[in-house]
């Protein structure tokens, strides 16, 4: 008979109690044992909403304490010898040292969760013999069974998947490391059948990349034998985030069940099931219910499409599922306020998300009349998306063109008369500490217990301060630093037409820290200028010049819940537009450089290659759409984090940016590789420190990056920044990185000039 399923829930809670209790553990506010039992409650209340919501299969193991790769990388024992980790079971202390460093042992690389705004900690293998250091799938499996008698789908993150995400090997040894996991996966699934497990849920979001024939072979020798290791589980291969790369072939894979995407899959997991058809000895889990947006499913559409699978695969074997893990969307809509409840009837987060699967699940059960309330309530909602958004772009898009600036080479004769900036310019990427006096102030004023004056003044007063804090270290292009911003992305949504704003819809970025994805439900316009304000009060306290901080239409996309009945690229376009008008107006303040960060570029590329061109052409459109229009003499900047450049090194150049800054030293010199291939000719600055790490760095490793990277790319055109923005870093150990980042271009000027003499 037809199940309901849920792939993975929120870890951070309702009011995002998992994340306090994460920063109260590790400020010291809460002992290890309370922790425990603090985390151990949020895991169990969460399992009982999804069985008290009415989901068959629930997950189990999906929950973390900081990240799911992580997880799996700490239940085999995969820790780096820095952290002088001595076998068994991996504490509490070294899980969070390999997240977050400790001491003098660096953290493990973070990145993108493939086109998401998830991160992960990246496993360094190392040549390490994995062992079952821990068997948490079961441990919650038991759990979950012996306090709420819930048979949980324990979720595992594949061996496939898992070993393509880790480092620390030489991909020819791929397929020998992935057997080295084998054995222990084979036992978990064992010890989890024994226990009782009846379904579980192995995600190997790989497959929809692109895999070498060789890890092809692998994969398929992988699942023979792990279905082989435990007869009495029936084991349902996840895939998500678009179409499988080769449908025939994954559905070939002696598992029970495929889960497949069919929400994000451009339709082409839908064509190919029905093209080629679904083997009538497997389980189809059906990806059907939206787990990256927000909008209410539409219930009638949901059905119909459903019904055109009917003839390819029946009820009983379908399972009625989210498209990916519940991870990426909100909690729950219920305790919104202020959006209007026009607005909030067209939502739906996870616990929403639960109840629309339910109800599918039903209506397949049972027919349609079966759930005709709901079925008029998503007719209501969606109706009400029509009705609530505004529409008012016709004049904007016709606007729609990129104009054509002088060339770079004219372009740069200019801006070094005007600028007179010394060799290796020095500077930051925008923000500045958000202390919790800074926090504390907004939300005060938020509340309203703090006036708009005192709280204008009050930004400016932080702004002041770090512009003299800029002046002393001997930075020469300063920023304001972004004080009055609660994120990037929130903060313009804020201020454009077309956004509306959560108080709770919360999102897990990296470990404790959230994010709140505006929505983006109308066409976006410019309202009043967003950023005049601070930065012309920031260039008014200095000689040097400040640069204008803006985010990019992109990573604005790519960052918010967007509304999906225009395409996607047009509301990009929308937002370029309306940058643009921001750009002009800080030009016409006097501001002399201008950056738009696009930080998303990268990590929104299409999994499937066939996307990627058009999915480029379009980001780098926005970009000139948004950058385009100012004089020769105006600097505009961009700046991009999480690297792996190589593919879209072309696009970056066709961005014709008048200077870029990259993320590099988490790349340990991939980066600079790319550029060892690809030249580069216009104003870079590649990352000379990790942000994300407190630990300052010594003035021998930044000048060794800075000699690294200007072997491949020319001296002249070279800027010296840190790699990211300053915002979760404190105060004192900011100054005292920066101080030693100007200290190492004062080197580097001198031993560049004595060389030339
Ligand atoms: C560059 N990054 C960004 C990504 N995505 C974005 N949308 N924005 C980004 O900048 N993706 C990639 C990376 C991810 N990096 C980060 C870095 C830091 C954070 C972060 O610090 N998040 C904060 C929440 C930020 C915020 O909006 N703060 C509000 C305060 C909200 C709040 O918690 N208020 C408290 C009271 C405050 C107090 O008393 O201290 C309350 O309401 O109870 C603000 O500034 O006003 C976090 O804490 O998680 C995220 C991603
Ligand atoms: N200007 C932003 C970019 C982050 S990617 C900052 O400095 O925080
Ligand atoms: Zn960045």
């Amino acid at each position: 008979m037809v199940k309901s399923s849920n792939l993975g829930y929120p870890r951070i809670g309702e009011k995002r109690e998992w994340k306090k209790a994460l920063e109260q553990f590790w400020e010291g506010k809460l002992k290890e044992e309370e922790f425990v039992v603090k985390t151990d409650e949020i895991r169990l209340r969460h399992l009982k909403k999804q069985s008290d919501a009415g989901i068959d299969l629930i997950p189990v193991g999906d929950f973390s304490l900081y990240d799911h790769v992580l997880d799996t990388a700490a239940m085999f024992g995969v820790v780096p010898k820095r952290f002088g980790h001595g076998g068994g079971k991996v504490s509490l202390q070294t899980y969070y040292g390999m997240a977050r460093g400790t001491g003098d042992a660096v953290a493990s690389t973070m990145t993108k969760w493939f086109n998401t705004n998830y991160h992960y900690i990246v496993p360094e293998l190392e040549g390490a013999m994995p062992s079952l250091a821990d068997n948490p799938p079961l441990r919650y499996f038991k759990e979950a069974k012996e306090q709420l008698g819930i048979i949980g789908k324990p979720v595992l993150l594949g061996p496939v998947t898992f070993v393509k995400l880790s480092k620390g090997y030489d991909p020819e040894e791929f397929g020998s490391v992935v057997d080295g996991f084998v054995p222990l996966y084979a036992s978990i699934l064992k010890e989890l059948e024994e226990a009782g497990a009846e379904w579980v849920q192995i995600d190997e979001p790989v497959l929809c990349t692109d895999l070498t024939e060789d890890e092809w072979t692998v994969l398929e020798q992988v699942y023979d034998t792990l279905i082989k290791a435990a007869p009495g589980i029936k084991v349902i291969l996840q895939t998500y985030f678009d179409r499988v790369s080769r449908y025939e072939r994954v559905v070939r894979l002696p598992v029970h069940g495929i889960g497949l995407d069919l929400v994000h899959d451009g339709g082409g997991n839908r064509q190919a099931l029905t093209t080629h058809g679904f083997p009538d000895d497997k389980v189809l889990a059906a990806g059907i219910i939206d787990g990256r947006n927000i909008w209410r499913a539409d219930l009638e559409r949901t059905l119909s499409s459903l019904k055109e699978l009917e003839g390819v695969v029946s009820k009983d074997r379908l399972i009625i599922q989210p498209s990916s893990s519940l991870l990426h969307v909100p909690v729950t809509v219920k305790v919104e306020e202020g959006l209007g409840e026009r607005l909030k009837r067209t939502l739906s987060f996870a616990d929403e998300k639960l109840q629309e699967i339910v109800t599918v699940t039903e209506a397949v059960k049972e027919g349609r009349p079966s759930i005709s309330n709901e079925l008029k309530e998503s007719y209501d909602g969606l109706d009400n998306i029509e009705q609530s958004r505004t529409l008012r772009e016709s004049e904007q898009l016709a606007a729609n063109e990129v104009l054509q600036r002088a060339p770079f080479s004219e372009r740069r004769v200019v801006q070094e008369s005007e600028l007179g900036l010394p060799l290796f310019p020095t500077t930051t990427i925008g923000s500045f500490p958000q202390t919790k006096e800074v926090r504390k102030e907004r939300l005060k004023w938020r509340r309203g217990d703090v006036s708009d004056q005192d709280y204008r003044t009050f930004i400016q007063e932080e702004i002041a301060k770090w512009i003299d804090i800029q002046e002393k270290i001997g930075l020469d292009v300063l920023v304001h630093g972004e004080f009055e911003r609660t994120d990037m992305v929130e903060y313009f949504g804020e201020k454009l037409g077309g956004f509306a704003f959560t108080k709770n819809g919360w999102v897990q970025s990296y470990g404790s820290r959230c994010v709140k994805p505006p929505i983006i439900h109308g066409d976006v316009c410019f309202q009043e200028p967003m950023t005049v304000d601070e930065t012309v009060f920031a260039q008014s306290l200095t000689e040097k010049p400040v640069k204008g901080m803006l985010t990019g239409p992109i990573t604005i996309v790519n960052w918010s819940f967007v509304r999906t009945d225009i395409p996607r690229y047009d509301v990009a376009n929308q937002i370029a537009l309306a940058l643009r008008k921001e750009v002009e107006a800080l030009e016409a303040n006097g501001i002399r450089m201008i950056q738009v960060d696009e930080p998303a570029l990268r990590e929104g590329m299409p999994l499937q290659k066939e996307k990627r061109a058009g999915y480029l052409d379009a980001a780098v459109h926005a970009f000139k759409l948004a950058t385009s229009s100012v004089k020769s003499s105006t600097q505009i900047h961009t700046h991009m984090c999480y690297s792996e450049f190589g593919e879209i090194i072309e696009s970056i150049k066709a961005l014709d940016a008048d200077v870029i800054s990259i993320e590099t030293s988490r790349s340990h010199g991939n980066l600079i590789h790319s550029f060892e291939e690809n030249t580069y000719s216009q104003g870079i600055g590649l990352g000379v420190y990790d942000i994300h790490s407190p630990r300052v760095p010594t003035l021998e490793e930044m000048t060794r990056n800075i000699e690294r990277a200007i072997r491949v790319l020319d001296p002249q055109l070279f800027w010296i920044n840190p790699d990211c923005g300053l915002k979760t870093r404190g105060p004192n150990e900011t100054i005292e990185a920066l101080v030693v980042m100007v200290e190492a271009a004062k080197k580097m000027r001198e031993t560049v000039l004595a060389a030339q003499q």
